[in-house]
């Protein structure tokens, strides 16, 4: 077996599209030299394994309010190993969808239909465990902000690969190289609020993170959208270079410019859920001259194309729009080719192959303590916040109530107090949890999907990285309220059951945000249902009324309350 850097440093030299094969005795002579295995085939793929991935008579009907919309219309066609395929058209056009059909992201509900099949190497992808032979790269950039690039890899490669810590490095540095990441492989990534990567590093770090398993397909989803076009453009170059090493690569791209469109390989336009277009980008244009559309000498095919394929209302054609739709798919239809069939027989059969994470539970717990950890650390303001919250709190508290043990009648004000003490705990940690979890969700989705780790390995992880900045901003609380009011006799064991009960409490609450934060997608939100579902749990707490004072058969809804009284 051979690593992928021999094969990129052979083809670089190629400048055809040609994939190429090894011959046997090249290849036993490279075993000896090369000995380390390669990820390729650490995760079982042979390494000339090449897929050509073909759909044939697709269709994605979506069913609202009694109405059928059909938004993919047979469509059929295939992407070939060793070449860069670029879905274009206008928007809502159905690329995404497409893309989503493909990749297997998208089943059958009760509102949606997939009709017609995919197939990779001939067989239907639904009979494979199609996420282990492809990836796929999403618009929008799913990374942990605090971490670098390098750890970004290496934690990915540690949980979804087997091997030992120098075989992640080693990988990881050959991701960082061939992705050109070497400038900025330690720096932070950063987010919207923190200065970090700049919009195309951060986007090879997304390519580097699904091409640590070494995928045989590649689907990417408008990796170049936000970027300049020079940047955009090493984006492309990128992927061609990845599609040279056998992997079938596909990807929906929005304007390329005119250079990057000259270095497409195969081009599918759509337009309105039909293909109008598919074959050699280069050829194109003289396809479009033909069919009667001609691009202007010095107009960049790709914004040609957009302009003829614009509509301005989906839902309202006019008769010319619906007219030239019309004739654009109907000469395309004339042509006669095998569009969406196999024809790669010499491809290997795939055999159905499962995904199962290369890592147990105790493994994947360590690793996503140790991600969590890093990451949080990372972010000292986060903590800060939270422990002036609580200090403020009891300093403020202190301050009103420091000659309670004085007056004699005080049982009702400290029963006040524990009461303001348990409703500020549950806020701030319900609160605390619910504004982070929005941040995380499409990362642990993403990888919960790709089956990479347990929601239980996920959870408790993150909930014992939290703890250190959870447990010390009470404890400061409870030092400050406990001995300056003081709450009771100066007694260190009363103190560190008060404590305990505490941070029961904040465990439980720290629970309920991260059910909230699941369920909304913005911090804003978060923030916003955090209030809603805690003010209710302190109405029935015990206070106001008295829990023997609630309505017959209403007794148990105390249990789902802040009470600590
Ligand atoms: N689940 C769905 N329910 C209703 N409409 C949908 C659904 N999925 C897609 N659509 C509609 O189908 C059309 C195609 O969507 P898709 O995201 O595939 O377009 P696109 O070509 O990728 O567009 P863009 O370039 O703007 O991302 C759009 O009009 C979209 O609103």
């Amino acid at each position: 077996m051979v690593s992928p850097q021999v094969f990129s440093r052979r083809e670089s030299q190629e400048s055809n599209i040609e994939i190429p094969v090894m011959k046997e005795e090249e290849n036993s002579s490279l075993v000896e030299v090369y000995q380390e295995k390669s990820p390729t085939e650490a995760n079982g793929h042979d390494e000339r394994t090449k897929i050509q991935l073909c759909w044939d008579n697709v269709s994605y009907v979506i069913e609202k309010e009694g109405q059928e919309t059909q938004i993919l219309k047979s469509v059929s066609g295939k992407a070939n190993p060793g070449e860069l395929l670029v879905l274009m058209g206008s928007s809502g056009a159905g690329k995404t969808t497409l893309l989503n059909i493909l990749a297997g992201r998208l089943n059958n509900t009760g509102s949606a239909k997939i009709i017609g099949q995919i197939t990779a190497n001939g067989t239907n992808i639904k009979d494979l465990d199609f996420g282990y032979y492809s990836a796929y790269v999403t618009q929008e950039d799913i990374l942990l902000p605090n971490l670098t690039p390098r750890e970004s890899l290496m934690f990915s490669s540690r949980l979804r690969m087997p091997g030992n810590y120098q075989q992640h490095v080693k990988r990881v540095d050959g991701i960082i190289e061939d992705l050109r990441l070497m400038k900025c492989a330690d720096k932070i990534v950063g987010s919207i609020t923190k200065k970090g990567l700049s919009g195309g590093e951060r986007k090879r770090v997304c390519i580097g993170m699904e091409l640590i398993t070494d995928p045989i397909v590649l689907l990417l989803d408008e990796p170049t959208s936000g970027l300049d076009s020079f940047t955009a453009e090493v984006v492309i170059d990128l992927l061609i270079e990845q599609s040279r090493k056998g992997r079938t690569v596909m990807s929906t791209i929005h304007q390329p410019s005119s250079s990057m469109f000259d270095k497409f390989d195969k081009l599918v336009l759509l337009a309105e859920g039909h293909i109008v277009y598919q074959g050699l980008a280069a050829d194109s244009t003289k396809y479009f001259t033909k069919i009667g559309y001609e691009c202007p000498k010095l107009m960049n095919p790709a914004d040609y194309y957009m302009r003829l394929l614009h509509i301005v209302d989906r839902k309202n054609l006019t008769e010319k729009e619906h007219e030239k739709i019309e004739n654009i798919v109907a000469a395309y239809d004339s042509i006669e080719q095998d569009k969406g069939n196999y024809d790669e027989s010499k491809l290997e059969h795939l055999k159905t192959k499962h995904l199962a994470s290369p890592t147990n539970f105790a493994t994947q717990f360590m690793i996503l303590l140790s991600r969590a950890w890093t990451n949080s650390r990372r972010d000292p303001l986060a903590g800060q916040i939270v422990i002036s919250e609580y200090i403020t709190m009891g300093a403020l508290l202190a301050l009103l109530c420091n000659n309670l043990a004085k007056n004699y009648d005080s049982s009702t004000t400290r029963t006040q107090i524990l009461f303001l003490s348990s409703t500020i705990v549950s806020f701030y940690s319900c609160q605390n949890s619910a504004m982070q979890f929005p941040n995380e969700t499409p990362l642990f989705l993403k990888e919960s999907k790709q089956k990479i780790y347990s929601t239980a390995s996920y959870y408790l992880s993150k909930s014992l990285a939290d703890i250190p900045m959870q447990f010390l901003p009470i404890l400061l609380y409870c030092l400050i309220i406990y001995w300056a009011i003081p709450l009771n006799d100066y007694d260190a064991s009363k103190f560190f059951i008060f404590y305990f009960i505490l941070i029961l409490l904040q465990l439980n609450t720290t629970g309920v945000g991260y059910i909230l934060g699941s369920l909304v997608k913005t911090e804003t939100l978060a923030l916003a249902l955090t209030p809603i579902f805690m003010q209710p749990m302190m109405l029935w707490s015990g206070l106001f009324p008295h829990v023997d004072d609630f309505p017959q058969g209403f007794s148990w809804i105390q249990y789902f309350s802040v009470r600590i009284i």
